[in-house]
């Protein structure tokens, strides 16, 4: 970035702010608010309690221009291969652009595979929901348990957690569980309590190789097979194969009637939008599946068409690098407050740490800067308690999102439920403003010892939903897949490969050739060595 003019002015404007606090921000500017929110239904998007100023707006915006931002958003959504190292497009929009859209792939209209893979979606769904799917004896599937991992997991699980609750979703009995951890720790249990012949199984997987997702799957085949030894019976009613990959699904035995399609052009973890998102549409129903479509299009709508200043994708990914690159905050929190959301911290780590934890640029070049910070989170009441203490008097600067719906319980008969969400507002708004503004928030901070000072400064952005429904949680995700596309923008780094996952996948299968004893141990660093020899003989001494 050495020879980018906005690049430098942004690091000199850093350096004049270096001294500022942003309680002196807002005591500068009582208009602070209104310059630097942006009301979008269902999102309201406040990043006033950045440390920044209308001019560090301004040069984040020339340097977007600079990086040709507006050429890479219309590329991004023409179908071009933004995904330059695997060759190929990224089209997770395309999955949620309505039918009469016509998208475009290699130049085939694919709105209609689209539409009818969600079709399939919509019958299958009805079918498992209404008990006509049936086991192999004959009864109802009461246990749907999904097994898939990363990207195959965490869009789902997530959104079913979420949503719920909901007013707006039709309420079903079936019992969905998520399956990933490739050790069985939650497969196990769970199948101690489920019944076979009322259980189904997703076997859910983009390439269908991931042993984690086969190693439990085998396990489910076997407790089925231990219940109903006719395995092309157990195989046709109680697994449905989910993959870019049917010949692959066909060959580990599911049926071509209980397979569901998705498309290469779409990244694992930028697929819950797709088939991946089945389990949606099982516990919530195709109606709410559809709303989380439209949201997640009314935001791609937003990033394509709308001008910077109102645009939220644009925004949120630019003062991240604005916090990351000027500002030297390596860490950034995402803190729901509502428990409904207790997993989009992990969800949005892969999508944020897969994407762009990256450091060569699209040419292959290594950067000279830093990219992806650290991302993690928890629900934020619950952190409060927790790891807060070291976000308000530690010696990090850390960068925090706070999430919350402005309505809850509105509908419900139990008025203390309401008052419960007065009660989280109330902190999540304490906590933003405390984190910002110190210990000034006193009326008389000067006596303080120094063991009870709050230096603040800590600078996050609040980000209001209307209402947690599959819409707006469709659009937040939406926001958040975009974010991360501006900033590979900026950085010039492919936010659609993970090759940093590859090798160490490969690594596991020799060291269990290594444990197996069909490898030797010569070549191997000491301290692999030790261990296989330490397990092996453990394993020998309890034979
Ligand atoms: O869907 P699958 O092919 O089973 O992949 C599941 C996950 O595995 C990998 O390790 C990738 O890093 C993830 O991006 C992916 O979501």
């Amino acid at each position: 970035m050495q020879d980018s003019p906005s690049w430098s002015a942004l690091l000199e404007h850093a350096d004049q702010l270096a001294s500022s606090h942003i309680y002196s921000l807002f005591e500068q500017d009582q208009a602070r608010f209104e310059k630097f929110h942006v009301s979008s239904s269902p999102i309201l998007f406040d990043y006033s309690k950045q440390l920044l100023t209308e001019q560090t707006v301004e040069l984040l915006f020339k340097l977007a221009e600079e990086k040709k931002l507006p050429e890479r958003i219309a590329a991004l959504f023409s179908g071009a291969h933004v995904n330059t190292s695997e060759d190929r497009p990224a089209m997770h929009w395309a999955l949620r652009s309505p039918a009469t859209d016509h998208t475009f792939y290699n130049g085939d209209d694919i709105s209609q595979p689209v539409a009818a893979e969600l079709d399939k979606i919509a019958g299958f769904a009805e079918i498992i929901r209404s008990g006509q799917w049936r086991g192999f004896s004959g009864y109802a599937i009461t246990d749907v348990v999904n097994i898939g991992v990363g990207g195959s997991d965490l869009g789902p699980m997530m959104s079913c957690m979420a949503l719920e609750d909901c007013i707006d979703v039709e309420p079903t009995p079936l019992r969905i569980h998520f399956v990933s951890s490739m050790d069985g720790t939650q497969l196990s249990p769970l199948l101690d309590k489920l019944n076979p012949h009322t259980t189904l199984f997703i076997l859910s997987s983009k390439s269908f190789t991931t042993i984690d997702t086969l190693s439990n799957a085998a396990t489910a085949l076997n407790w089925l097979n231990q219940a109903c030894s006719e395995k092309e019976k157990v195989l046709s009613s109680h697994f449905i194969g989910i993959s870019a990959q049917q010949d692959k699904m066909s060959a580990w035995g599911i049926p071509e009637s209980n397979q569901l399609y998705f498309w290469d052009w779409v990244g694992g973890r930028y697929s819950m939008w797709s088939s991946i998102g089945f389990p949606i549409a099982l516990k919530l129903g195709i109606r709410a599946f559809r709303q989380l479509l439209a949201g997640a299009h009314c935001m791609d709508k937003q990033f394509q068409n709308t001008p910077w200043k109102q645009n939220l994708p644009v925004l949120l990914g630019l003062i991240g690098v604005w916090n990351s690159n000027f500002q030297k905050i390596n860490t950034h929190a995402i803190l729901p407050y509502d428990g409904r959301l207790k997993y989009l911290p992990t969800y949005l780590s892969q999508l944020e740490m897969e994407s762009n934890g990256k450091s060569v640029t699209r040419a292959g070049q290594s950067v000279a800067f830093k990219t992806c910070p650290i991302l993690w989170g928890e629900v934020g009441p619950n952190a409060q308690h927790a790891f807060y203490q070291l976000l308000h008097q530690g010696t990090e600067r850390v960068s925090c999102d706070f999430i919350a719906p402005a309505m809850r319980y509105h509908e419900h008969t139990n008025p203390s439920l309401t008052q419960q969400h007065e009660l989280a507002l109330a902190n999540c708004f304490a906590q933003s403003r405390l984190l910002a503004l110190g210990e000034r928030v006193l009326p008389d901070s000067s006596s303080l010892p120094s063991y009870k000072r709050y230096p603040g400064n800590q600078p996050s952005s609040t980000i209001i939903l209307d209402e947690l429904t599959p819409f707006s949680l469709g659009a937040l995700i939406a926001l958040y897949e975009h974010k991360v596309f501006v900033q590979s923008v900026i950085w010039d780094i492919n936010p659609f490969d993970q090759w940093g996952v590859e090798l160490g996948k490969k690594l596991a299968s020799d060291t269990l050739e290594l444990l197996q004893g069909h490898r030797s141990l010569e070549g191997y660093d000491p301290s692999t060595s030790g261990l296989v020899a330490h397990i092996v003989n453990a394993w020998k001494q309890n034979s």
